[in-house]
């Protein structure tokens, strides 16, 4: 078990920085050696961790200011509910006016492309720095307030999986503030810095670029807008905040999820109009299931008699609630997921097809998704019962119809 944890804490920060580091290589072989392994210098800077200092305290300051509106959180174990402030969409305009501000003020914005190898390094130590501390909070915090896992005696699995549930500092929540501000806004952030840069460099940014940027604003657009549901996300619900979610959220997500743009800025690919539209077309039916589906549970589990939802056939359980076997919910299991993998393949189309290293996002998403809807069906199946199995018997196939 410990030992699982401890390869990860390897691995993931290793396949990151292969990731950096093959994606500005000629080649761009996702499964060849990395050209060169940087030395100290090319991982430290000052400046990088500077900057990354001020980025966190920027977000954290937004995440401060009035919200438009507070949320309350699931019940939990002491039957309190914690409250949330629903102002990420804010920090997110915020942001974009800053960086506005900051380039017709004559901020080179393409540099930051140049710093991502020590942004990167300074992301990780962060999140290895701040899962110690999590680790060291949660051995004062009360048993109630530690996650169903994460809590097994092994200080390298615990450390790993994370022991607190909500680590709080006074109202601030440090896994809410993770899982959406720094990582998300930090990516598209990445994202436009390479399109400047390839600006610079070719005279326009590419339409391929304009796709990826553009389609990957959406996603973090519509996370930050639709806040309030990652508050019944498993990963808040249920999982600790250890080094998984931390380095996940504050380096994984910035730094491979901006994998097709930075290729993109090396390996120039030609795009016609034609398959542009057909990628956005692709992009805008994977958007549709992801959204519709996730809006579709959200507003049934607020309000089942909503009349956008109370058409639908459900299956009542024995906890009182009731699971949907008609709509979006009655395609698949996981709508959701099936909409979120779809929107993964349009990102990556306008890389074209000669190389692997673009389609990484989609291979590891493919894997988390399965993996998640793996453990979500376990959940439920504890939570319901027959009810779920009656539901399994219902819609049969978990992610994709007729095949998965
Ligand atoms: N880009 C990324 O890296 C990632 C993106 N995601 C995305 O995050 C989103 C949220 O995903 P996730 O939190 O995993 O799971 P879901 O939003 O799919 O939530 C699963 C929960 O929904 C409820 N549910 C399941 N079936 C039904 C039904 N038929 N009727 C009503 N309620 C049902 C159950 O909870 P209950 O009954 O208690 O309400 C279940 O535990 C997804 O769109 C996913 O694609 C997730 C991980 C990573
Ligand atoms: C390999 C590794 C380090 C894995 C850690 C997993 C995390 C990167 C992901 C776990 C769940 C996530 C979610 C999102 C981003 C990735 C992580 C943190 C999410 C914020 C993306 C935007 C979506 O709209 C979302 C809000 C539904 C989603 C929530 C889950």
């Amino acid at each position: 078990m410990g030992w699982g944890a401890a390869a990860l804490m390897l691995l993931l920060p290793a396949t990151m920085f292969h990731l950096l580091l093959v994606a500005r290589s000629g080649p761009a072989r996702l499964l060849g050696l990395p050209p060169y392994l940087p030395g100290p210098e090319a991982l430290w800077s000052p400046w990088a961790l500077l900057l990354w200092l001020t980025w966190l305290g920027l977000q954290a300051a937004f995440y401060l200011l009035p919200a438009r509106k507070m949320a309350e959180g699931q019940e939990l174990k002491d039957k309190t509910r914690l409250r949330y402030p629903i102002n990420g969409f804010q920090a997110l305009v915020l942001t974009a006016l800053l960086v506005g501000l900051g380039v017709s003020a004559g901020l080179p914005l393409g540099m930051l492309t140049e710093m991502l190898l020590p942004l990167a390094f300074v992301a990780t130590l962060t999140a290895f720095i701040f899962s110690l501390l999590l680790y060291l909070k949660a051995l004062i915090a009360p048993a109630s307030a530690l996650a169903p896992g994460g809590n097994s005696g092994n200080p390298i699995y615990d450390f790993f999986l994370g022991r607190e549930l909500n680590p709080r500092i006074c109202s601030f929540d440090c896994k809410y503030f993770c899982e959406l501000r720094p990582g998300l806004i930090g990516w598209v952030l990445i994202n436009l810095a390479l399109l400047v840069q390839e600006a610079e460099l070719r005279g326009s940014p590419s339409l391929a670029m304009w796709l990826v940027n553009g389609f990957q604003l959406l996603y973090v657009g519509d996370a930050l807008w639709y806040e309030e549901a990652v508050l019944t996300t498993m990963d808040i619900t249920h999982d600790g905040f250890g080094f998984m979610l931390a380095f996940g959220d504050l380096a994984w997500v910035p730094f491979t999820y901006s994998l097709q743009a930075q290729f993109l800025l090396y390996h120039p690919q030609p795009l016609e109009l034609s398959m542009a539209s057909v990628i956005c077309l692709i992009n805008a039916v994977g958007y549709c299931i992801f959204r519709g589906a996730n809006s579709q549970k959200n507003t049934f589990r607020k309000n089942p008699s909503d009349p956008r939802v109370a058409g639908l056939e459900t299956i009542s359980t024995a906890t009182g609630r009731q699971l949907l076997v008609s709509g979006w919910w009655g395609m698949v299991r996981h709508p959701n997921y099936l909409g979120d993998l779809i929107m993964a393949l349009a990102w990556s189309l306008p890389c074209g097809v000669s190389h692997l290293l673009p389609y990484f996002y989609l291979l590891y998403f493919t894997a988390l998704l399965v993996h998640r809807e793996a453990r979500d069906e376990q959940q439920c199946l504890q939570k319901y019962g027959l009810a779920w199995r009656e539901y399994c018997r219902r819609v049969p196939y978990r992610i994709v119809p007729y095949i998965y």
